[in-house]
């Protein structure tokens, strides 16, 4: 091998948001979950993980940086993550650099890694889900491992749980299994992204102060104290995956909606149900799940499903795009921007569905009329600022490796990020 050759790989991998919540471990290390669970890939349009992974005979060591800052790769997660993945490598050619790499100097090699979200990291939006998978797809690819989507899951659950899911895309179980080395552990793919492609998505990311738990202790302290985590884990969630495939499979909104809210909120009452109690929901959230029941049950069958993982922010599923133009006109009301708030700074993503809802700017969010299910009840209150901003996306593709070397995060000639 020449020493001066640097090889680089660029990835893109979606984040999800679980319909049938993974809580709770059986086994710590390897991140075996105690049931199986459901998820929708979010469209990486709006919600994405991009990551560069370079190698080179000059890399002195491994070394990661995230979004433009060094971080330290020393811990435990990452460091199964790159054991499991350099385990698999297979000789790489690149005739056009002239670069041969045999599957032994792997291990010998140095990694430069370079990952950017285009949404907040660690702000209750599955960073970690997106990051995570991109980092095993993205080493996989460049290492020119064989392995399927489904084997590379069963790497990233050990950097991430729910960030196995994130090798798909569309409607994604995570199987449990039974396997006490994991290898069993891992996801597929229910349906792709086109199967439901009605659905819109709208993503509330609610404003809140205090540091939540994380999903990591978290969900280990509901295993240690919650008998309701051990009743939900044998007897609720089994039934529940079963009927939320065939909802996915029928394209069944009303019983996709009715298992994904019960199942939003088995979750938060295990966390309830765990000592001390976790309160990961706050006030705004409460008041955006009433307002989504007192609007479904006004219907003749429901219109939106929500679902809150570990934090405040509400994941909102409409069943089409006229529900969510609906949908947006009820959260504007209820939750004006405050003063001085630039509407394209208020929702991001798929501005057309603001469109379709005749919101242009702030005048029309201020002249929007109550909600018709609250007509000649008791004035609803409005919660101006409590929302931080909405997000408005829709069910989205798997990881993809991005050729175009514009959008590679490493520099080819440095190894450095750019
Ligand atoms: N692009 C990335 N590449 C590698 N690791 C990442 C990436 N993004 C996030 N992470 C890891 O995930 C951690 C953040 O995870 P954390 O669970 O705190 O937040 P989150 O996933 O954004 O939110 P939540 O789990 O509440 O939905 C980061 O500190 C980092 O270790
Ligand atoms: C509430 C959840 O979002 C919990 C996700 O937990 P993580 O995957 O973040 O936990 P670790 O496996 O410890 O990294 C539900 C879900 O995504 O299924």
């Amino acid at each position: 091998m020449a020493s001066e050759w640097i090889l680089t790989l660029t990835a893109q991998t979606p984040t999800n948001i679980a319909v049938i919540k993974y809580w709770g471990k059986r086994d710590e290390s390897l991140i075996l979950p105690v049931n199986d669970s459901i998820s929708v890939t979010l469209d990486p349009g709006h919600l994405c993980t991009t990551t560069t992974v370079a190698v080179s005979p000059a890399f002195e060591q491994d070394r990661m940086w995230l979004n433009g800052k060094e971080i330290s790769l020393s811990g435990d997660r990452f460091q199964s993550c790159l054991r499991e993945i350099r385990a698999r490598a297979t000789d790489v050619e690149n005739k056009e650099k002239g670069i041969k790499i045999s599957k032994k100097d792997w291990e010998k090699l140095h990694l430069h890694i370079s990952s950017f979200n285009n949404f907040p990291t660690a702000a209750g939006l599955a960073s970690s889900a997106a990051g995570l998978a991109c980092l095993v797809f993205s080493l996989g690819k460049l290492m020119n491992v064989q392995e399927d989507h489904s084997q590379l899951s069963a790497i990233a659950r050990q950097g991430s749980g729910s960030a196995c899911r994130s090798l798909y895309g569309g409607f994604v179980k995570w199987i449990m299994g039974k396997e006490e080395n994991g290898s069993d552990s891992l996801a597929v793919q229910l349906a792709d992204e086109k199967h439901w492609d009605e659905l819109v998505i709208i993503i509330a990311v609610v404003s809140s102060r205090q540091k939540e738990t994380s999903s990591t202790s978290g969900m280990r302290e509901s295993v240690e104290t919650s008998l309701l985590l051990q009743h939900r884990a044998k007897e609720v969630v089994p039934k529940r995956i079963l009927k939320m495939e065939e909802a996915i499979q029928n394209r069944d909104f009303a019983s996709f909606a009715a298992l994904a809210c019960a199942d939003s909120n088995q979750f938060h009452a295990v966390c309830l149900d765990t000592s001390p109690p976790i309160f990961y929901m706050n006030d705004t959230s409460h008041r955006i799940i009433n307002c989504v029941e007192k609007w479904n049950r006004s219907e003749e069958a429901p219109q939106v499903a929500y679902t809150f993982d570990a934090g405040p922010n509400a994941v909102l599923i409409a069943r089409n795009r006229k529900a969510a133009s609906l949908l947006i006109q009820r959260l504007l009301y209820y939750f004006p921007p405050n003063p001085e708030t630039d509407m394209n700074s208020y929702v991001l993503g798929d501005k057309s569905i603001l469109k379709d809802a005749g919101i242009q700017g702030i005048d029309d969010v201020e002249a929007l009329p109550p909600p018709p299910e609250i007509k000649d009840k008791i004035p609803a209150q409005k919660n101006r600022g409590e929302v931080s901003y909405f997000i408005c996306t829709r069910p989205g593709r798997g990881p993809v490796v991005l050729s175009d070397e514009s959008q590679a995060l490493i520099d080819p000639k440095t190894g450095l990020p750019k």
